[in-house]
């Protein structure tokens, strides 16, 4: 089977899962205003076998979504997500979220809520949708442990809230975790300027970049002596997070419980 083929038929299979009797998957877009949640509006307009049953913006009212909503993709803000995603799992409806600022004890919350509700409904919770991002992330923890030197740079639009990137930290959590038990990364420097060497993220220096004319980009730098090794990631359009957010509108509906990553719905070993 070719690569292009395999790709077709987990993207049938994932169609096919969702939506009972052949009626369209009715999505709500929670932040169909801002600049993700617009372009999943006509993203999912686009598509065949879904529709926008409702546009969410700022004090509308999760509760209606009950009955109405299968499916909830929320591109908000990180200061709103998490009581999003809890009023929809009130709702009875799957949440699919790509807004950042989450941390592991707020994720266990929603794990805690979604076992306590127990309709067995999925939620998905995933940094970054592009799939050249979610390869980068799952390389760089494959080469996390052959290399003496890691250092994490993120480069993205002027207009980003949060710093470092949703994406940068999960890609420092995995690397971190790859690289359990090993010495720490050689760096002589003894002054500094304040944030000269970047964030840690358990202990991976993370450096962000807001610069004009960027979307959403990733470098992980690697080093040994001698040797170098560079995985990049760019995102030049948000067109390139939609085949993503709707291979997860069509999954989360047939895994129960909480995802973190859409790699969780790939079969990228394979
Ligand atoms: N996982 C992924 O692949 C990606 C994730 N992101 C993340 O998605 C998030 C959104 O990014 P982006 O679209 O660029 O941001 P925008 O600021 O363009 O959009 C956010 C929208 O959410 C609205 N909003 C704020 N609070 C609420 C609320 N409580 N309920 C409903 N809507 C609300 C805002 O309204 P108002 O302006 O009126 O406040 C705004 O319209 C960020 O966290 C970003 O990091 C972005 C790209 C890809
Ligand atoms: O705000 C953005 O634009 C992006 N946010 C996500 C993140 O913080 O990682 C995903 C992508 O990088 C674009």
């Amino acid at each position: 089977m070719t690569g292009e083929s395999r790709q077709d038929t987990r993207a049938e299979s994932a169609r096919d899962a969702v939506p009972a009797g052949g009626s369209p998957l009715r999505v709500a877009v929670l932040g169909a205003a801002g600049r993700m949640g617009s372009t999943v509006c006509e993203a999912v307009e686009s598509a065949p076998d879904m529709s926008v049953i409702a546009r969410l913006d700022v004090g509308d009212d999760i509760a209606a979504l009950a009955g109405v909503a299968d499916v909830a993709v929320d591109f908000t803000v990180p200061s709103a997500t998490e009581a999003n995603v809890h009023a929809l799992i009130d709702a009875g409806v799957h949440p699919v979220v790509g807004t950042t600022g989450w941390d592991e004890p707020a994720l266990d919350r929603v794990r805690e809520h979604l076992e306590r509700d127990g309709r067995g409904l999925g939620a998905l919770i995933a940094p970054n949708f592009a799939l050249s991002a979610v390869l980068a992330m799952q390389f760089a923890a494959q080469a996390a442990r052959y290399f003496e030197s890691v250092e994490i740079i993120e480069l993205h639009h002027p207009n980003k809230v949060d710093a470092p990137s949703g994406t940068a930290v999960h890609t420092a959590q995995a690397v971190a975790r790859a690289r359990e038990g090993m010495p720490v990364a050689p760096d002589a420097t003894q002054t500094c300027l304040d944030g000269a060497r970047g964030a840690r993220v358990q202990g991976i220096p993370v450096h962000a970049v807001r610069l004009q004319g960027l979307v959403a980009h990733e470098e992980i730098l690697f080093g040994n002596p001698g040797e170098q090794l560079t995985i990049r990631t760019d995102s030049f359009e948000r067109s390139s997070f939609m085949p993503g957010v709707l291979l997860a509108a069509r999954t989360v509906g047939s895994r129960p419980g909480l995802a973190v990553g859409l790699d969780a719905y790939l079969e990228l070993g394979r």
